[in-house]
């Protein structure tokens, strides 16, 4: 895994963005998957900007959505969906019918879990995946004690997880459980790209530097990938020895 530190979250979310156009150039019709969340939000300002000047362009490339919050879908307000297509999907031009958003209101979820594996599988697999880091080290919705090996389930959620996701919601609603793409489909990924921002992430991005690959931290598991990148601001980076 590559490790590269940035002055702050503008030149970080500018390299993300360029990282982005660079695969749509090489392959216009490439499959992203970018984390809905704060970790995001710069690097979609960035790509709604670049679009609107006509410096890039999604209309033959796929989105593929990364993790929803149990019992929620692209209707309900502060959803990953919602996030998604507030700050980004509705900016820019992706082809609707290559869009695939997670559905946690399915009545079988197990099946909206396959319908999304299909969706990975028909695509051949993820062309760029852009993550962001939970404040447990979590990756979408792979939480602590993740099994490595599984692709898109149905997971429990960690406290952490239930606490820091009522930052996106206006409502207080009880967090369970998730939908959420799996470790197998990030590893697979052709590109894997991992943003750290901010101060409030300095000490779990130290956790995740400093220990070896362990599923207790899910971050860790980039470690052994060669196509995987984690890049952060210095004031994420600010605990770490090459910060
Ligand atoms: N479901 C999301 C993840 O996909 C996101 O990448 C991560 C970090 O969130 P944030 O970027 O808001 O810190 O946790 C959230 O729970």
């Amino acid at each position: 895994m590559q490790f590269k530190v940035f002055p702050d979250d503008t030149l970080l979310s500018s390299a993300v963005a360029d990282a982005i156009c660079g695969q749509l150039r090489q392959n216009p019709r490439s499959l992203l998957c970018l984390a809905a969340g704060h970790s995001s939000l710069g690097v979609f300002q960035e790509l709604v900007r670049r679009y609107r000047q006509n410096e890039v362009d999604f209309s033959q490339a796929g989105f593929l959505a990364m993790d929803e919050w149990l019992g929620m879908n692209r209707s309900t307000p502060g959803s990953c969906s919602d996030f998604l297509i507030q700050n980004f999907l509705s900016q820019v031009n992706f082809p609707p019918e290559r869009v695939r958003l997670i559905d946690g209101k399915a009545s079988d979820l197990q099946a909206e879990c396959k319908a999304v594996r299909c969706s990975i599988a028909e695509a051949g697999g993820l062309d760029f995946i852009l993550l962001g880091m939970g404040m447990n080290g979590h990756l979408a919705l792979n939480e602590p004690g993740v099994d490595f090996t599984l692709s898109v389930h149905l997971t429990q959620l960690d406290g952490t997880t239930k606490k820091v996701g009522q930052k996106y919601f206006d409502s207080a609603p009880e967090l369970t459980g998730g939908l959420t793409i799996g470790f197998a489909d990030i590893a697979a990924a052709k590109n894997i790209l991992l943003v750290v921002n901010g101060e409030r992430k300095s000490q779990i991005l130290q956790k995740v530097m400093e220990s070896p690959v362990t599923n207790l931290l899910p971050a860790t598991g980039l470690k052994d990938l060669p196509n995987a990148a984690l890049w952060c601001d210095r004031a994420a980076a600010s605990l770490c020895p090459a910060g």
